[in-house]
């Protein structure tokens, strides 16, 4: 099913002195890789909550495919938007990294061999198959990140959001999770992430939406969100084909070196 998410005049109110989100209005169309970029505050998370129920707009609406989000609680809506939460404490329950990426798959109603293969995937995708039966507390805080990824894999849904993926994570990971990126893009499932690691934003996404104080204030290709004059950081690879006086901007290493060839 096809799951685009639009976004019509979004406003979020936390109380009468926080209004997040003012008036945002966007389309995120099934398959689409979408970083969402901006200053501490701006609203990002705010805004990627919206996308599965946990969020509810105080006015305008999120659709996701043709529901209408504040109609539906969040299981129905996570059965399209798996949700992989910035701090994985406000996520992880079971007492095994098996158990715990099980519970999805289970929950939306998959059979047990169904589930079985899911889970067996999700951990061989970001390389927990060794630690299946370990308790995700005592693993390392990226491993622990990178279990909250697999749960949600497991539920192989068409939408995948990730609240802050790269935060705390080492190099390992972040490898093991721009494969799963990619992998998820290859198989036509929408990638969403906020973040604010802008390297990460433009060697894994093809659209950055910029948010600053609640409003929608940039949205397109990594070389037209991040221009010279741009008021946040520029991924290096951006910088340094500035200082090399190239017209074109590469996105990832291999683009790079093709150009300096
Ligand atoms: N539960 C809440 N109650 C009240 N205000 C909140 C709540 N959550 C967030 N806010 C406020 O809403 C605004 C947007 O927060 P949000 O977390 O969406 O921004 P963000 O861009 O994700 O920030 P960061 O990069 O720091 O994670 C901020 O002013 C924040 O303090």
């Amino acid at each position: 099913m096809r799951a685009d998410i639009r976004v019509e005049s979004l406003t979020h109110q936390y109380d009468e002195h926080v209004t997040a989100l003012r008036g945002i209005s966007t389309t995120v169309r099934q398959g689409e890789r979408v970083a969402v970029i901006g200053p501490n505050g701006a609203g990002k998370t705010t805004l990627v909550q919206h996308f599965n129920g946990l969020a509810r707009p105080t006015s305008g609406r999120v659709l996701v495919g043709d529901r209408d989000t504040a109609e539906y609680p969040i299981s129905t809506l996570a059965a399209q938007v798996g949700f992989v939460f910035q701090n994985p404490a406000d996520q992880l329950h079971a007492r095994t990294v098996a158990a715990e990426v099980r519970f999805g798959p289970r929950n939306l109603g998959r059979s047990a061999a169904e589930a079985d293969a899911q889970v067996a995937a999700a951990l061989a995708a970001t390389g927990l198959t060794e630690l299946a039966d370990a308790h995700p507390y005592h693993l390392a805080p990226a491993q622990r990140k990178l279990v909250a990824i697999a749960s949600v894999l497991a539920m192989d849904t068409p939408v995948v959001v990730l609240d802050e993926p790269t935060t705390g994570q080492d190099a390992f990971a972040l490898d093991v999770l721009s494969a799963v990126l990619a992998d998820l893009a290859e198989r036509g499932r929408t990638v969403i992430a906020t973040t604010h690691d802008m390297d990460f934003c433009v060697e894994n996404f093809d659209r950055v939406l910029l948010l600053t104080d609640g409003e929608l204030v940039a949205d397109g290709a990594p070389a037209e969100v991040f221009t010279d004059t741009a008021p946040h950081r520029l991924p290096q690879l951006f910088r340094l084909a500035g200082e090399l006086g190239w017209d074109s901007r590469p996105t990832t290493v291999d683009e790079f070196v093709t150009m300096l060839e």
